[in-house]
């Protein structure tokens, strides 16, 4: 049976999902997943981006990471996403970037597709849980299976116990509060995992 094939989609303006979404594919790749790290598009005015040169150095360091095309959503059997929160919920970029999968959608190509979900804030009660679970309401609307982390493993009390999936806290500098590395491997060797059930079973 050929490997699992994941995407890892992210966001980030300042590092720290990027920096997420490769813990993840290092651990993916451990478990013989193929593996894309794709971003969405920056859709934000270059003027703000440069007004901030903690997001204008991400920007400029991760030029060369490709934008995700509806085509790594159809070559891909699981996803994984990471996104900082927005008040609470996904940021426009990742939502522009949702909104454009409705050809895909109508066509049932998302559906069983395995799923999960990472995010980061600046508080520990930012809004990191709230905005997973929002994720996680398209998810179910496409019809794909959350592997959620849960407490199937020890690892998640130890990194920041979020059993929706890891999560992190970042200071005003952008450093993570919490030592999250174990706990995002752990979430991506399940989701390769749920992912080599369910290409069994469709086998
Ligand atoms: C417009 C905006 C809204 C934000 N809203 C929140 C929030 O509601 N709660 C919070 O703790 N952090 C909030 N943040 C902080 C971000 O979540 C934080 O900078 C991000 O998680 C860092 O991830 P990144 O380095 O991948 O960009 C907000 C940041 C921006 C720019």
């Amino acid at each position: 049976m050929s490997n699992v094939k994941l995407a890892i989609i992210y966001y980030s303006s300042t590092g720290t999902n990027y920096q997420l979404a490769k813990w993840a594919e290092e651990a993916a790749k451990e478990s013989g997943a193929e593996v894309k790290v794709l971003k969405v598009e920056e859709t934000a005015p270059q003027q703000a981006i440069a007004s901030n040169p903690a997001w204008k150095e991400h920007y400029e360091e991760t030029k060369d990471v490709p934008v995700v095309t509806l085509n790594d959503l159809e070559w891909a059997d699981a996803y994984i996403f990471s996104i900082p929160t927005r008040y609470g919920t996904m940021p426009a970029q990742m939502k522009n970037f949702i909104d454009t999968t409705g050809g895909l959608w109508f066509n049932g190509k998302l559906v069983n597709k395995v799923v999960s979900g990472m995010s980061s804030a600046q508080n520990p009660h930012g809004g990191q849980e709230a905005t997973i679970l929002n994720l996680y309401t398209t998810m179910m609307h496409w019809g794909a299976i959350i592997a959620a982390p849960g407490y199937s493993d020890p690892v998640t009390f130890a990194s920041g116990g979020n059993p929706y999936g890891t999560s992190v806290t970042v200071d005003q500098d952008g450093n993570m509060k919490e030592d999250v590395k174990d706990g995002v491997k752990y979430q991506a060797k399940r989701t390769v995992e749920v992912a080599k059930w369910v290409n069994a079973g469709k086998a």
